[in-house]
């Protein structure tokens, strides 16, 4: 094993900060089904904006953690008692820690937790980044936190939290680190900078133990200090096959602190890569980039399936299965989690479509580019959130339902004739089962008055335009931003081509196989999770697929260069048209690979961030700012327009600062997508599940 393969990983970068680990220097934020986020409240300008990601248990989970602690712990009683060793025979499992690198002097530990984080930030670096581009993938490092620190935040936050979360799950106490981030709800000029007077280690790739070792030593490192100033490392690559030659080539690009140049030029020895050093910086904005916190306001997207399986490609033959062409999955999946209460209160006339499913959002319509169906798509957010559209101010979420809202009277009227009709139908269905339903301080500190006033200003409108604003003023954002969409889209469909209905048959065939294999044990009933090398070989094949296809080069960090092309490239023919039969069992995994690369990009959110910028500041003293202003926006777009121009898997544009000129007035905003953790295999059995149930879910198809 090379020591020097750590420099992979050294974009990944640890910081130990025990000054910030006090659970009243943060505020609870927002949380998902598997992490919940904190954002710095203290006084410390330089972690102004920051957020801390922590992963979370459930609390059956939890009780598990505890037993096996107590367990552990009369165990070790046990043994200092008898003032013997602990035996060899203790079950493994039970720790839920890994002392990896036992000969490390500083002690380092990764356990599982951590490895899944830190998974997580390489397939955001290594793969993620590639498909949407590194614009609006943000700067993660890790940060060292200790149990009582999350015990006692957990504690802290518990009331803000929303009851349907918290009686469910808990801070993982386990966890030996936190992701520490931007708080992508404000805005920032640079995005890239730093905790530069910080103190910061990198990992250690070794300790992580997460490369399989043949993979790692065949790659063979020569540090060559070329010149004092500049350090020059050269990677033989006689050794490599041309799948991990590629694979190599993206770790390097995408992990390490080093720039890998000149990788399609010959050299004096072409199998020699030059990597140079550039400089590394990290979180935080620069202080003095920051933008004031007044009046910022950011929408969160939770854009799901921007597309509709088609037919043709799928495995599908059966008729009645047809049906499900006619919507696209959102909106079946709609359909399917609101069953019970359709069929509890069925609408009088049965051939009419249920008033849950008459105006709820597609999917399709805020992908479609389309001016008057983005708007649509924004509005029934607006009415009905659910789990897809959430709004901060300053910072701070606030409830979207209390938008809709009517006046106080004109509510018990209506709630008067609801009782008399005694039917309750609950439009905002996912509104009562999410995360709206809360007991969020924050939420409940802003006023439905304050609110609005606080948007009207914004949008300089009254309340009474006040929706249709909020829906003009982001149908206008997101179609400037469509290539974003665009990506999602693209990826979205091209990594799921086959369909569930045929990856479930391939998942359920591996699993099949391990039953009659002899060396597996009798009640597996689950695949092996994908380890990173197999993401990475998984993503290069799917990227050398992706470059013959039209629009590849539009959407995706990748040439068309036929040099990089792998030469057992297993795309040779379109797959989709194959019968079951003769794919391998290499294209069956490659396909499920995608899929689950498919799944993240399906559930992800986009970050929206809007400041205006007052027309003082526009006029200011001697229009400082305003020129500042402007020339970032030409700056950015000669880069754009350079980039786009030499194309090349090496060009990213990183700054996500961008301005807009909405009804005469300036807005400055940043973009940023988050949640793009790998998903387990086990998802494809439950998502399977959901294709049980579809039928008419909407008034009209919906148009792909
Ligand atoms: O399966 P879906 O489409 O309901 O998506 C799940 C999300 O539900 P929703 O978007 O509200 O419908 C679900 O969102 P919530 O936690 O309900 O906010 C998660 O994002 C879940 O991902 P993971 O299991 O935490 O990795 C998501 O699950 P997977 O993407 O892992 O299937
Ligand atoms: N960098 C960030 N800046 C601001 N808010 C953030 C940031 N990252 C996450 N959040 C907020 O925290 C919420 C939860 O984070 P995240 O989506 O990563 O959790 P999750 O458990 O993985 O979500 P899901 O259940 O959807 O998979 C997000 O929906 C968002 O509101």
């Amino acid at each position: 094993m090379i020591n020097e393969i750590n420099e992979i990983v050294n974009n990944i970068k640890i910081a130990d900060l025990p000054e910030l680990l006090h659970e009243k220097l943060w505020e609870y934020k927002a949380e998902g089904r598997a992490n919940l986020v904190v954002t710095y409240c203290g006084n410390n300008v330089e972690y102004n904006g920051i957020i801390l990601r922590l992963r979370k248990i459930t609390l059956e989970e939890y009780k598990i953690q505890q037993l096996k602690n107590q367990s552990i712990k009369s165990k070790d009683e046990i043994t200092a008692n008898k003032e013997t060793k602990i035996n060899d025979s203790v079950d493994n499992n039970s720790i839920n820690t890994e002392d990896i690198n036992t000969n490390d002097t500083n002690n380092k530990i990764y356990n599982l937790i951590d490895k899944l984080q830190i998974n997580n930030i390489l397939y955001n670096n290594l793969i993620i980044n590639n498909l949407l581009g590194e614009r609006f993938s943000g700067t993660n490092i890790l940060l060292k936190v200790n149990s009582s620190f999350l015990e006692n935040l957990n504690q802290y936050i518990y009331s803000y939290r929303p009851e349907n979360r918290r009686s469910v799950d808990r801070i993982d106490n386990e966890q030996y680190y936190g992701i520490l981030s931007l708080d992508y709800t404000k805005v920032k000029k640079n995005q890239t900078v730093i905790l530069s007077s910080k103190e910061t280690k990198s990992l250690d790739l070794n300790a992580l133990n997460i490369f399989n070792s043949e993979f790692l030593n065949k790659i063979k490192i020569q540090k060559d200090f070329v010149n004092s100033n500049n350090l020059n490392n050269q990677i033989k690559l006689d050794e490599f096959t041309e799948q991990e030659k590629d694979v190599s080539k993206s770790i390097y690009q995408q992990c390490s602190s080093t720039v890998i140049s000149n990788l399609n030029t010959p050299s004096n020895d072409s199998s020699i890569l030059n990597i140079k050093d550039h400089n590394h910086s990290l979180l935080n904005d620069s202080n003095n980039q920051s933008i004031p916190e007044t009046h910022t306001i950011a929408i969160e997207l939770k854009p799901k399936w921007g597309f509709k399986p088609n037919p043709l490609k799928s495995a599908f033959t059966k008729k009645e299965s047809l049906i499900k062409y006619k919507y696209c999955r959102f909106c079946l999946h709609y359909l399917y989690k609101n069953k019970d209460k359709i069929e509890g209160n069925p609408p009088i006339n049965t051939n009419e479509i249920h008033p849950i499913l008459k105006k709820h959002f597609c999917p399709l319509d805020l992908y479609s580019k389309d001016n008057e169906r983005i708007n649509k798509s924004i509005n029934s957010l607006f009415n009905c959130p659910g789990n897809n559209l959430k709004l901060f101010i300053n910072g701070k979420q606030v409830n979207l339902k209390s938008l809709n809202k009517k006046d106080e009277s004109k509510r018990k009227e209506d709630k008067k004739s609801q009782n008399n009709k005694k039917i309750k139908i609950d439009t905002n269905d996912n509104d009562d089962t999410k995360d709206n339903k809360k007991c969020n301080k924050d939420k409940d500190n802003m006023n439905n008055e304050d609110l609005i006033e606080n948007l009207t200003k914004f949008f300089n409108c009254n309340k009474e335009n006040l929706k249709q604003e909020f829906c003009n003023f982001f149908t206008y954002l997101i179609l400037q931003e469509s290539e974003l969409f665009d990506r999602l889209k693209f990826h979205q469909r091209n990594l799921d081509s086959l369909d569930i209905e045929k990856i479930i048959q391939f998942y359920e065939y591996f699993i099949h196989k391990d039953y009659q294999s002899e060396d597996s044990s009798v009640n597996r009933k689950e695949m092996k999770e994908p380890t990173m090398e197999d993401w990475f070989i998984g993503f290069n094949n799917y990227k050398n697929k992706t470059r013959s296809l039209p629009l590849a080069s539009k959407y995706t960090n990748l040439t068309h260069s036929g040099k990089e092309l792998l030469k057992n490239d297993i795309y040779k023919k379109d797959n989709m048209l194959k019968k079951e039969k003769i794919f391998t069992d290499e294209e069956k995994k490659q396909h499920i690979l995608e899929f689950l690369i498919s799944k993240t990009i399906k559930d992800c959110s986009i970050l929206i961030a809007v400041q205006s910028i007052n027309d003082d500041d526009n006029n200011c003293k001697d229009g400082s700012l305003n020129k500042k202003l402007s020339s970032s926006i030409i700056n950015q777009s000669n880069k754009i327009t350079e980039n786009n121009a030499q194309a090349s898997d090496l060009n990213f544009e990183k700054e996500n600062y961008r301005e807009i000129k909405i009804k005469s007035k300036k807005y400055q905003y940043n973009i940023h997508v988050v949640d793009l953790d790998s998903k387990n295999q086990d998802i494809v059995e439950c998502y399977h599940s959901y294709k049980k149930c579809f039928g008419d879910c909407r008034e009209n198809e919906c148009i792909d």
